[in-house]
């Protein structure tokens, strides 16, 4: 069978794009938009790769020319639906443990505009023992600054930079671990200006389950394709900052689900950590105590997404401020998204670290349920007695110390334990004792 790169001829096109990771995420999400914007508009652009860490997927990327398959599969009005896209915008990879010169050059390129980045949670750091000096300094901030650095010298205009890393304020944080490396390295105010006015950062939420190379399936593609990538069809982009700036961006003009705003970014996120993430850590201790194993067996029972359902629509809804019929078709389609048969979604992965998952996914849809209607929701709380129920088996999976105080402390003690749930919650009892045992 031929390799991909000997099937796809990639076009030539300026490199405007640096992105730091070559993971499933940044290839299945921002690469295949950038391939649509090349595709549909005149965009024109290709990506360098740099390869954030020491050991990566670079060297396999260039091995086919650094084109990919990426495969979206899910379900559509319910019916099974699989999209294939051929990405070929990424013109080559750097890797600055190997070839930091190479690495800086890339700041002398005029060409380039953007900057996106997905280095996981532990990614945007802040490491004091950091050097200019180092080739390269180890967190991915260091060599953001110390690429800055190079183009202020080179007296080129900045970036734009795109964060896709899931912290809260990525853009903002990302920009103040990189003005404190400016000042500990002390680079000058000169540049420091210079990161503040020609330099825009945006915070972003990136919403689309990737679930990378489909191991042990078989797929129907003729050529060989060792970076072939997976999600689901669903994608959503929110990018908070000046706004002006998303005419050079345009995704949202070719259908894309991508949404610019200027300080609204919250309410998307809220969203999204209240209606999904709250609603996988309603179902999960609940579900796994009834002896389910992944979300698709629960939404797919008539007992449990009722129970779903009641928790999403009748209690978490009603504490939310976005327009009441787009929370619905939000949630609408994140029930049609957990039901997706092509991905095998464990409970038992969901439930890792469920009470500080509890304490900002679905307490504050109780407490704010209670606040608007001066009444108990009581799926919620049923929710609350089985996480309390469900830490007294060995299914739980947490630090030791919080393994053990849930183990061995009764429900007052619980919800009196303010270092969890940042107060009091004894009010509650009454209630959550009705679902605890
Ligand atoms: N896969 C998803 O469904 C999904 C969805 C939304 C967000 N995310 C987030 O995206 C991140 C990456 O997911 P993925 O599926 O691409 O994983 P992956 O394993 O395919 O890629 C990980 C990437 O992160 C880089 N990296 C790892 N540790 C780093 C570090 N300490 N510093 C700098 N770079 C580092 C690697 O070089 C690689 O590019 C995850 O943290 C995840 O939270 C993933
Ligand atoms: O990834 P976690 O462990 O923080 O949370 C578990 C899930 O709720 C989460 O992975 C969602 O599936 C994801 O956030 C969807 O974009």
């Amino acid at each position: 069978m031929k390799n991909i790169s000997e099937v796809v001829l990639k076009p030539i096109r300026p490199e405007r794009v640096i992105q730091f990771g070559e993971g499933g995420f940044l290839r299945g999400f921002v690469d295949w938009m950038l391939q649509k914007l090349n595709d549909q508009t005149d965009f024109n652009g290709s990506v360098v790769v740099v390869q954030p860490i020491e050991q990566g997927m670079c060297d396999a990327l260039e091995e086919q020319n650094c084109v990919y398959t990426h495969i979206m599969r899910g379900l559509e009005n319910g019916k099974p639906k699989v999209e294939k896209q051929i990405v070929d915008i990424i013109s080559r990879t750097v890797k600055p443990y190997e070839d930091y010169n190479k690495y800086l050059e890339l700041a002398k390129n005029p060409d380039f505009r953007f900057i996106f980045s997905n280095t996981t949670e532990a990614g945007i750091a802040y490491v004091p023992e950091d050097k200019l000096t180092d080739t390269p300094p180890s967190s991915y901030p260091a060599k953001l600054t110390a690429l800055l650095y190079e183009r202020f010298k080179a007296h080129l205009d900045g970036f734009l930079i795109i964060p896709c890393e899931l912290i809260d304020k990525n853009g903002e944080t990302l920009k103040e671990i990189v003005l404190k490396y400016a000042r500990d390295w002390e680079l000058g105010e000169e540049f420091i200006t210079w990161i503040n006015t020609e330099n825009h950062f945006f915070n972003t939420l990136v919403d689309r389950i990737v679930t990378g190379y489909p191991r042990g399936e078989k797929t129907d593609l003729e050529y060989e394709d060792a970076m072939l990538d997976t999600s689901e069809l669903f994608h959503l982009w929110v990018i908070e900052g000046d706004t002006s700036f998303q005419s050079e961006l345009p995704f949202h003009e070719i259908g894309l689900n991508v949404i610019w705003t200027k300080d609204e970014l919250f309410k998307y996120r809220t969203r999204k950590v209240r209606i999904l993430n709250g609603a996988h850590t309603s179902l999960v201790p609940y579900a796994m105590l009834k002896g389910f194993d992944t979300v698709k067996e629960c939404v797919d029972n008539s007992a449990l997404n009722a129970y779903l359902r009641a928790c999403i629509f009748d209690e978490i809804i009603p504490t939310l401020d976005l327009p009441e019929q787009e929370l619905k078709d939000y949630a609408e389609n994140v029930l049609e998204r957990f039901a997706n048969p092509f991905i095998v979604h464990k409970l038992s992965s969901i439930a890792l670290n469920s009470v500080s998952k509890f304490k900002v996914r679905v307490l504050p849809s109780i407490l704010e349920y209670i606040k608007r209607f001066d009444k108990m929701p009581a799926h919620l709380l049923t929710a609350f007695g089985a996480l309390i129920r469900f830490y007294k088996t060995d299914m739980a999976n947490d630090s030791a110390d919080v393994v053990e105080f849930m183990k061995n402390a009764d429900t007052q003690a619980i919800l009196k334990k303010t270092d969890y749930w940042g107060e009091d919650l004894s009010f509650l009892y009454d209630e959550v004792s009705k679902y605890d045992h």
